[in-house]
């Protein structure tokens, strides 16, 4: 493909993902691979081009751009080497026109812009959402040790026990290390999520959210297989895939459950009140992984925002009924918004009299608090990790 070429792919490919964002398609990873997959002409470094120019696009648009052009027609405007490059070629986009409007450039829309600031991100915290993540791994204790797994690249050894990092875009799922099971690919902030849980061997644990089972593989090698694990969660094809990863990974997992959304009590009623820990890895708007997936902002709405709020206190409830007495919840989310965060532990506090919220003791992340209730939040700025907020909820003896 010419240059030119290249940026036209980038814009049809934009022009889906933007089509996507407001009808709830495809992420922009699969409609990427379906575009080349139709495309055999285009090779490896084609692909990666095209790629690049579409997330540098993405990441620069705040809003929602109304155009794949007006996208590129931004992120032309910071990298001057593109404009040549609308040159009405065979291939290529069309000439510049003088009345076409660039797309507008920010973090996000104006309304979650504002509901970041008042959660304290705004500035370079805000900006942060937006780099490029690293690759981090955590080596798996069922199969090997960090320090003496054998690995085509050293990493940079993290603050969490197991962690390990690369440089983004590292094809770790190339290694036979991974094809083994020995490492997985889990983010610094989310292997602390697992430290902030604590499992211990001996104990029931029920991991509520488990979805696909990436904290849930971590809870088991953290205790040796010497936990009793019960997965649930309410989506079929994620929970699916936990069997054969744990497979993979040498993690025994006791049960998985799969939930009927607004019936979760019928099948979890066998476990009420027996478990020392329940972790809720809520679902929510995932702003804190927007380095990894930015044009997910673009998907989120006021009325989407308040359904996930809800169905986080709904989880949190049905997580306090699991514990028995004395016994901690473990609440996490991978949003910087305090509507996700400190503000559902401050509600759970006023619903739930008895029960005791504090901040894990982690060597990251920084102090959210809301009354008595207390969190810990970690940001890509301050913490080099996705965004995460976790709170510790005791139950009275
Ligand atoms: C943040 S994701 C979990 C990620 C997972 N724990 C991991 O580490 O890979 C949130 C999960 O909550 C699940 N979920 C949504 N509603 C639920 C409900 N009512 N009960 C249990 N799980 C639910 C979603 O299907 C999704 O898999």
């Amino acid at each position: 493909m010419t240059p030119a070429a290249r940026v036209q792919a980038a814009i049809e490919l934009l022009d889906q993902i933007i089509a996507a964002a407001s009808e709830k398609g495809a992420p922009a990873d699969r409609l990427i691979a379906e575009y080349f997959k139709a495309r055999r002409y285009a090779g490896s470094k084609d692909r990666r081009a095209v790629r690049e120019l579409v997330y540098r696009a993405v990441r620069l648009c705040g809003q929602v751009p109304e155009t794949g052009r007006a996208a590129m027609l931004a992120l032309a405007r910071s990298d001057e080497t593109l404009t040549p490059l609308f040159d009405g070629s065979t291939h290529g986009p069309k000439p510049v026109m003088q009345h076409e409007t660039p797309a507008a450039t920010g973090v996000a829309q104006q309304w979650l812009a504002e509901r970041l600031a008042v959660s304290g991100i705004a500035g370079e915290e805000a900006e942060a959402l937006l780099a490029r993540a690293p690759l981090d791994i955590r080596v798996n204790t069922l199969k090997a040790e960090r320090s003496t797994i054998d690995l085509p690249e050293p990493g940079e050894p993290l603050a969490a026990p197991n962690g390990l990092r690369f440089p983004s875009g590292t094809q770790v799922e190339q290694w036979p290390a991974w094809r083994d099971g020995a490492v997985e690919v889990q983010d610094h902030g989310s292997q602390w999520m697992c430290e902030a849980l604590d499992p211990q061997s001996g104990e029931t644990i029920v991991d509520l959210c488990a979805g696909a089972g990436g904290k849930t593989l971590a809870i088991a090698a953290k205790t040796g297989n010497g936990a009793r694990i019960i997965a649930s969660d309410t989506d079929k094809r994620r929970l699916g895939n936990l069997a054969p990863r744990a497979r993979k990974a040498g993690a025994q997992i006791a049960e998985t459950v799969l939930l009927d959304p607004g019936r979760e009590e019928e099948a979890l009623a066998p476990y009420f009140g027996t478990a020392e820990r329940v972790l809720v890895d809520a679902p929510c708007s995932g702003s804190g992984t927007w380095r990894r997936n930015p044009e997910s902002r673009w998907r989120l709405t006021p009325n989407e925002l308040d359904r996930l709020t809800g169905l986080q206190d709904h989880v949190l409830d049905l997580g306090a009924k699991l514990v028995r007495p004395g016994g901690t919840l473990v609440f996490v989310t991978c949003s910087l918004l305090d509507e996700e965060g400190i503000d559902r532990i401050a509600a759970f506090c006023e619903r739930h009299a008895g029960w005791e919220a504090s901040a894990p003791d982690l060597p990251l992340g920084r102090l959210r608090e809301r009354g008595e209730a207390k969190g810990t939040r970690l940001t890509p700025c301050h913490d080099g990790t996705d965004g995460f907020f976790v709170a510790m909820l005791r139950a009275a003896c």
